[in-house]
């Protein structure tokens, strides 16, 4: 084996732990959504329950990219379906949050606005390149599911006000973020000379 073969690196497997813990985000992005509709209709232990599948689901958020930076398994498959399965987690919780009064409709729609259009955006982009999460961006996605877990979580009246704050918050740093990607897309599509 020559010098230069030992060094090619093996092409790292589209089926590895981070890509999987990905794909289990979004397998409970239905579940969840049963929950909450469960807890709409019944008992108030599956609003408890909702919430902590949403957790979970979150959760596996910040393992997937630890994993996949801290064990070399970056894939491009894993930098565009990671921030999907976040969008699908959080727009399905925003939704139904606004479905059953708990949150104004405009809140969800300003969000899922820029969520959509952001995706949208990585695809008109992606033959020029990966526009990968951002660090503001990952702020954005922690924001979110903190304000999320507030209004999921039956809150004493004492922390109830707080979670327009963050849901608040939130919104701020989504828009911000969206038009900070809006930027990187058109420098990406600027022809090179
Ligand atoms: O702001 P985005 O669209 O890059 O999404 C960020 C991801 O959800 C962070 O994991």
């Amino acid at each position: 084996m020559t010098g230069a073969e030992s060094t090619v690196a093996a092409p790292v497997p589209l089926l590895n732990a981070a890509n999987v813990l990905t794909a289990v985000r979004l397998v409970l992005v239905p579940v969840f959504a049963v929950t909450v509709v469960a807890s709409a209709m019944s008992h108030a232990g599956w609003r408890m329950a909702a919430c902590l599948i949403f957790v979970v689901a979150s959760a596996t958020d910040l393992v997937d990219g630890w994993i996949a930076r801290r064990f070399g398994l970056v894939t491009p498959l894993g930098k565009v379906a990671d921030p999907i399965a976040d969008k699908a987690l959080t727009g399905a919780a925003l939704v139904l949050l606004s479905w059953y009064d708990r949150l104004p409709w405009w809140v969800t729609v300003v969000i899922l606005a820029r969520e959509l259009g952001i995706t949208a955006l990585r695809f008109w982009v992606i033959r020029h390149g990966v526009i990968a999460a951002s660090r503001g961006g990952k702020i954005k996605t922690a924001l979110q599911i903190l304000a999320i877990t507030w209004y999921l979580w039956p809150m004493p009246d004492a922390l109830a006000p707080v979670g327009p704050w963050i849901m608040g918050a939130a919104v701020v740093v989504t828009v911000v973020t969206g038009f900070d990607y809006i930027a990187q897309a058109l420098r990406l599509r600027r022809p090179t000379r």
